[in-house]
């Protein structure tokens, strides 16, 4: 038996004689009920070297969960449980796995820096009389914590925080990530209506079915990961822990599945910010501070949801703005309601994008999407504002492997060539390669779905090639169009000459 064993026996000794006397303590008269317990404490803390702290599940007068108490559980299902021998399951909320933790009553070692400790879990039972099956809602956990008195400060000091730490990001990994939507804010006002909704994310893309070069991808990859584990540096150079994407290309080239992709790569929740449901900037503060930290805040088609491609309004057309709002004649020359203050404005959303990040938080994505990047205000794409701007673009042969991976599960085949020959001389879609990959009915094997692919994509050429030949037309008959009107103009003033003539005659 070892040292500690002895101790821990001794330690139990000690519990039970603790319990018989919080038991039989009413029946001595108070002054000599604590000069007892004074002493017991004194001769305890002599003779017991272990200290032992205990963390309870519940705590405060509304018996919440201890944060503290989730944190451990969390770490201890990862290593000390590996040496458990009696676990138990749990399925915590917002996990999206079962938690593995040790059953009641279970001890187990760990050690840090050198320095041995030992986890007990704990359960007392409620001695009030229960009818249920069910656990009574007195019972009461606890872990505890116990360990040599000379290593207190180590204890207290660095374990303590590296438990609760390592627990919560364990906590971190395991949870079950959200798609957040915005209410409209006339629902806001409800009984505990929120300015969110959301459902469980589980979207299946990931960089690795995403189809882009692999370079870029690479690329892409490599960036977000250093924004995630910048958090020093970022407050070192006095920055809000914040970066934003500009995802802009035709329609059907990844960019939502890319916004997937990346939260699946980061762990992160994503909310997904319906602009054309905001009233105003004021609205749309108050939703953004209600976002969490670890999520990617997506604002999709940002040319068409809003008309954010005008510039900053200067001073005097604010000021002229106030005033209408004051003045209802004014409005309504104006026209009613609907003038532009009901809506959220480009500056609004650039203080925010600018300022307000720094004071709520961190480790924050913003994403807006565009099919039209040349319409954007260039203040709102500028660097620092939006800090990558990637360009998703027609399918290219790189992205076909990988689409030809995913859906078909082939690596190499002769009709690769042509493929390859095609996507150089004609634009697709990633979307609409895919929609040709995709067998249509069961006895279509990957060779008729690339025979399928390569009449698509001669017909696109094809398409293409007789709108650029109509086009040319339409340029030479736009050209020649002037001309004629010119010969036209000419023909009349020539009559008009003449009529003048017949007059003077
Ligand atoms: N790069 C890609 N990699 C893998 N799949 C893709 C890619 N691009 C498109 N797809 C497929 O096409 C479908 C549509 O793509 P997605 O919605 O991401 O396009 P988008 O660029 O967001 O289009 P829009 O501009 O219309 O919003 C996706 O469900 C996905 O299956
Ligand atoms: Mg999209």
């Amino acid at each position: 038996m070892t040292a500690f064993e002895t101790w821990s026996h001794l330690g139990s000794v000690l519990a039970g004689l603790m319990f018989a006397w919080a038991v039989f303590k009413q029946y001595f008269p108070p002054h000599l009920r604590m000069h007892i317990e004074a002493y017991a404490h004194k001769a305890v803390g002599h003779v017991y070297p272990y200290i032992q702290i205990t963390f309870p599940e519940f705590t405060g007068e509304r018996l919440e969960r201890c944060e503290a108490y989730s944190a451990i559980q969390n770490y201890l299902s990862t290593s000390a449980s590996a040496r458990a021998k009696r676990l138990k399951a749990e399925s915590v909320k917002d996990s999206q796995s079962l938690v593995l933790s040790m059953d009641e009553n279970e001890e187990v070692v760990d050690e840090f820096e050198g320095v041995k400790l030992w986890w007990s879990s704990n359960l007392i039972v409620s001695q009030k009389p229960t009818f249920s099956l069910y656990p009574s809602p007195d019972d009461r956990r606890f872990y505890r914590l116990t360990f040599h008195r000379s290593h207190r400060d180590l204890i207290t000091g660095s374990y303590i925080k590296h438990v609760l730490e390592k627990g919560k990001a364990v906590a971190a990994d395991n949870r079950q990530r959200k798609l957040f939507t915005n209410n409209p804010s006339s629902n806001w006002g409800h009984y505990k209506a929120s300015k969110w909704s959301h459902v469980v994310f589980e979207h299946p893309a990931t960089f690795d079915t995403l189809a882009m070069e692999p370079s870029k991808k690479r690329q892409i990859m490599n960036d977000l990961l250093k924004f995630q584990q910048a958090k020093e540096y970022y407050a070192r150079i006095g920055k809000a822990w914040k970066r934003g994407y500009l995802l802009y290309g035709p329609p059907g080239t990844g960019k939502s599945t890319m916004i997937a992709a990346m939260a699946n790569f980061l762990n992160y929740d994503v909310y997904d910010l319906e602009l054309t449901t905001v009233k105003d900037n004021t609205e749309l503060r108050k939703l953004l501070i209600e976002t969490s930290a670890k999520s990617i805040i997506v604002i999709e088609d940002i040319d068409c949801s809003l008309d954010l491609t005008g510039q900053r309004k200067t001073k005097k057309q604010e000021k002229d703005e106030d005033e209408e709002k004051a003045d209802p004649v004014k409005r309504m020359v104006k026209g009613g309601d609907e003038s532009k203050d009901s809506k959220v404005t480009l500056s609004g959303l650039l203080n925010f994008i600018d300022g307000l990040w720094s004071a709520c938080g961190g480790e924050r994505i913003i994403v807006f999407t565009t099919n039209y990047v040349e319409k954007l205000d260039p203040a709102l794409i500028r660097r620092g504002r939006m800090d990558k701007h990637i360009e998703m673009s027609y399918c290219c042969y790189e992205s076909f492997k990988v689409l030809v991976r995913n859906y078909l599960d082939v690596e190499s085949h002769p009709l690769f060539a042509t493929v390859r020959r095609l996507l150089e001389e004609t634009k697709m879609t990633p979307a609409d390669v895919a929609e040709n990959l995709m067998p249509k009915s069961d006895d279509e094997d990957e060779e008729a779905c690339l025979e399928g692919l390569i009449e698509a994509l001669e017909k696109a050429k094809e398409d293409a090639r007789k709108k650029s030949e109509e086009e040319e037309e339409e340029k030479a008959a736009a050209a020649e169009a002037p001309a004629a009107s010119a010969m036209t103009e000419k023909e009349e003033q020539q009559k008009l000459s003449e009529v003048k003539e017949s007059d003077v005659r």
